[in-house]
């Protein structure tokens, strides 16, 4: 190559009028002037390239550059000006600010780097410092602070065994002793290995009375596994039904046999009992059915010597193939969490925010009402990666998939939200433990998820839907399910709901194709109102008139609550599972103030309004369709009320920025629908406002649920208008109700100064709407006049501008509900003075009290009579009464 270019008759040129010009020459390009070493015969290594570069520049004889290049500022006749220079380097402008460029975000990935480093390192040293770097995430601890207590605060944990690894991490969140639920379910659940059904009060921390078990659970299968040298997926693991049927079938054996075989093995098992003396010792291996919580743990050691011989002798023990092992994960074993706030801070939720079609999350009921808004979904989203798609997988039940990296357990929660909480409340728990918990969502990038699963995590938590999709492309972390040995399903009596969760059938059948893992499989069952049962909706009950005109009695029948708990036992596959039940007031928690208001329609606005302004705290305002959502949303951000909306049509990563800013602000309103009904665990809500009566008593409890958590107060305010009122009596019907929920003391003249404003805003809000709609209405018929490639006149083009009357009115209703909004409601001297139905003057309000103090004031008094239910055609008829007198202000 170098030959025949040196063979090539070069010629210098002088920069005199545009290049172009010089084509005749035989001009072909002008090149940055750079010696490129052409001249050498002798090939050089890539490596060696750099440094003779500059060398070379630097040896080029100055009076050669003299020749060619002009030694002054020459201006071509195209208007680009040559320049001489003395070192002239092969990387002229553009090449060094690309460079720069490439410098500065090397900097600053390194910076960012350092500080995410430091953030994991002060991790375990100290959540303070943690929380100057970089903001909690939802359900993580926001307040920062760490406790102050001492190993021997932690006494009462003592008697459940965990290992010190969870307690150290259940010290540091200042969990001194278990709630009554834990205290309850725990020794069940680790001692005894039983299948738990657990219903108790909202924000009772059911969460970890599952977590805790399921970690010790996995940490003493591994540790056992180290002991014997065992792969996990070996391991003897069973649960006390399972022993007991076994037991009686190897008490059959010893009757019909009485062979010498059984007492040769008893020796070996002696033998190896010696051997494994500690691993007996484990805790997890006994249980008696009825008595868990008292045996001492003397008798539990002795049991489960007993028991784990049984199993010695049952197993046949394959040694640990390493090359079996499929595990294609790349992420390393330091990484002890994955830490959910790593996914959603990087852009990956950009390209799944549209993908909000997550089939298997719980997605709120729109009544339509709204036409605008579509549901997004991601289309790129498919095909993104390197997904091996494998359709319609057919993994016969009884294949034990093996990765190397075993999957322990499943947690499946209704919605993407709560699956997030759970993961971090677990992470929290198994901070010291290194077991590893992986979130599995829709609204995010499937492609990171699947990278996070090929790491191995124990334990993964997730939505049915996202997690289906996973399943059925063959992800091979996710063929281990059916030999999961321990699965949650929070929520449970919402997650089997029929069509709520299309994937949760295949999903159990998946589970529970192999009988053998199922049976050994501990499996967990919460919720607050596992034992409620609604009333059957209208349609569903009495008589049925056919199109012919015959009359049919409908055989559909309510559930009683043992059916219920029957059916999900027989869903989930439970064995012989204890019920843990201690909801007193059906779910809702006893600090829990309940109160509401009874107005008509087109008075909630203004009651919402003012309860908002005159009794300002960390609110939650529950609809029961986006549509509403939406518009009270609009109309409380007119009022400058700062609503954060949350419903599932939104992008994943609004709901998790909304939930987030609402968490963050003591005066935060958050407008959702029921998709913020379960679970989610945000201290201090102050307020829980139902603007409509819930659907169901199920969604009234949850709802209620968000504020009086953890032994803390909250106030709940149910709206209701008079055609809720059979919806109002079925609930209060199936919450066994015996009086009326008291009535939150506001009168109509008490909310009178939020009246006209309200008006403003609507007038307002209806004037956007059709200005709105107009602008859409024309902009649709450019765009379908392009789309049908029609010439259109000047006169045929729609005039996208609205007509300038509303406009006009649109500025003045503006500046009117802004001068409005500029004075204040309530003025001082604004008396206080609520007359309620049983005493028009009965209670005076000062400026500063809370609500929960206003309604607690009003019960301790005595004003406000409980009024006795004593039937469902009575509270109806006192109610059509009461809206007579409420409904005009
Ligand atoms: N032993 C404990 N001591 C103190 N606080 C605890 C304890 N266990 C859990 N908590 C806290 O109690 C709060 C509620 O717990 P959790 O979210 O598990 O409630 P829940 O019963 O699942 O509620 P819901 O029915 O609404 O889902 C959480 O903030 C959790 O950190």
């Amino acid at each position: 190559m170098s030959k025949k270019i040196n063979n090539l008759k070069w010629e210098s040129v002088a920069f005199d009028g545009f290049p172009t010009s010089m084509m005749d020459k035989g001009f072909v390009a002008l090149e940055e002037c750079t010696d490129y070493g052409l001249d050498k015969n002798s090939r050089r290594s890539k490596k060696a390239k750099k440094p003779e570069k500059r060398k070379n520049i630097e040896n080029i004889n100055p009076q050669m550059v003299k020749s060619e290049v002009p030694q002054k500022k020459i201006k071509l006749s195209n208007g680009f000006t040559v320049e001489a220079c003395k070192n002239i380097t092969p990387s002229t402008t553009n090449d060094a600010k690309d460079k720069k460029k490439k410098q500065n975000r090397k900097e600053k990935k390194n910076k960012i780097k350092q500080v995410n480093q430091n953030a994991t390192d002060v991790t375990t040293n100290s959540k303070a410092t943690v929380k100057k770097n970089r903001k909690p995430k939802l359900g993580e601890n926001a307040s920062g602070e760490t406790s102050d207590l001492t190993p021997v605060d932690m006494l009462s944990w003592a008697e459940f065994k965990l290992p010190e690894e969870i307690l150290k991490a259940l010290m540091e969140l200042g969990f001194k002793q278990p709630t009554k639920i834990q205290q309850l379910s725990l020794p069940a659940a680790i001692h005894g290995r039983r299948d738990i059904l657990g219903a108790a009060e909202t924000g009772s921390g059911k969460t970890l009375a599952f977590g805790l078990p399921i970690l010790s659970g996995i940490m003493k299968l591994k540790e056992k596994a180290a002991l014997k040298g065992l792969d996990v997926y070996d391991i003897p693991y069973r649960k006390s039904s399972v022993k007991k049927k076994s037991e009686e079938i190897i008490s059959k054996d010893k009757k019909n046999n009485k062979n010498k075989k059984f007492r040769k093995d008893q020796r070996q098992i002696r033998n190896k009992k010696e051997v494994n003396k500690e691993s007996s010792e484990d805790g997890y291996i006994s249980g008696d059915d009825d008595e868990d919580e008292q045996i001492s743990s003397k008798e539990i050691r002795t049991k489960g010597k007993n028991d784990e011989d049984d199993f010695i002798e049952e197993i046949v023990v394959p040694i640990k193939k390493k090359e079996e092992s499929i595990d294609e994960g790349n992420d390393s074993d330091e990484q002890n969490y994955i830490h959910l706030s790593d996914m959603f801070d990087s852009d990956d939720l950009r390209s799944s925010d549209e993908d909000s079609n997550d089939a298997g999350e719980d997605d709120d009921d729109d009544d339509g009402d709204e036409t605008y808004g579509v549901d997004e979904v991601d289309t790129n989203e498919e095909g993104m990666g390197c997904v091996k798609v494998i359709d319609n997988i057919d993994l016969p039940g009884h294949v034990t998939v093996k990765t190397g990296k075993p999957l322990y357990c499943l947690i499946l929660t209704p919605t993407r939200e709560l699956a997030l909480q759970i993961s971090r409340h677990l992470i929290a728990a198994a901070k010291y433990t290194g077991i590893k918990v992986a979130t599995i969502v829709g609204g995010m990038a499937a492609v990171k998820q699947e990278r996070v699963l090929r790491s191995g995590p124990e334990v993964v938590v997730a939505t049915p839907g996202r997690l289906w999709e996973l399943l059925s492309q063959g992800q091979p972390h996710l063929q281990q399910l059916p030999s999961v040995k321990f699965l949650a399903i929070d929520e449970t009596d919402r997650m089997i709901e029929r069509g709520h969760f299309d994937e949760l059938q295949p999903l159990l059948e998946r589970l529970n194709s192999d009988e053998g893992h199922k049976n050994a499989r501990q499996n967990f069952v919460f919720s607050a109102t596992l034992t409620l049962v609604h009333d059957l909706p209208a349609h569903m009950k009495g008589k049925k008139v056919t199109k012919r005109g015959k009359i049919l009695n409908r055989k559909v029948e309510k559930m009683t609550p043992q059916q219920k708990i029957k059916r999900l036992i027989n869903m989930i596959g439970m064995t012989d599972p204890k019920v843990v039940d201690i909801t007193t007031q059906l779910g809702t928690a006893e600090t829990l103030t309940e109160s509401r208001i009874a107005c008509s329609l087109d008075q909630k606005d203004v009651y919402l309004y003012y309860i908002l302004k005159r009794h300002p705290g960390r609110t939650i305002v529950f609809c029961n369709s986006i549509g509403s959502v939406r518009r009270l949303a609009q109309l409380l951000s007119l009022l400058k009320c700062q609503p954060l909306p949350l419903h599932a049509s939104m992008p994943q990563r609004q709901r998790l920025k909304n939930l987030e800013r609402f968490r963050d602000d003591p005066l935060g309103v958050l407008v959702a629908t029921d998709v913020a009904a379960r679970g989610l665990d945000i201290p201090n809500v102050d307020h829980v406002i139902h603007y409509q009566v819930p659907k169901t008593a199920e969604n009234y409890v949850h709802r209620s649920g968000r504020t009086a958590r953890a032994t803390k107060e909250g106030l709940t305010i149910l709206m209701m208008e008079p055609a809720e009122a059979y919806s109002y009596a079925k609930l209060c019907r199936t919450l066994n109700k015996t009086s009326e929920i008291p009535a939150f003391p506001v009168s109509a003249q008490d909310a009178a100064p939020a009246q006209q404003l309200l008006a403003a805003a609507r007038a307002l809000e209806a004037l956007q709407l059709r200005a709105r709609r107009l602008r859409a209405a024309a902009a649709w018929r450019t765009r379908a006049a392009r789309d049908l490639d029609l010439l259109l006149d000047d006169d045929d083009v729609p005039d996208v501008q609205v007509d300038p009357s509303i406009d006009k009115a649109l500025r003045f209703k503006k500046r009117q509900l802004e001068s409005m909004l500029s004075r204040p409601l309530f003025p001082t001297g604004f008396s206080f003075k609520y007359p309620t139905l049983n005493d028009p003057n009965a209670l005076q309000v000062t400026s500063n009290e809370n609500a929960l103090q206003v309604m607690k004031n009003a019960l301790e008094s005595g004003k406000l009579k409980r009024d006795k239910r004593k039937g469902k055609n009575e509270s109806l008829l006192k109610l059509g009464k009461a809206f007579k007198k409420t409904v005009k202000i």
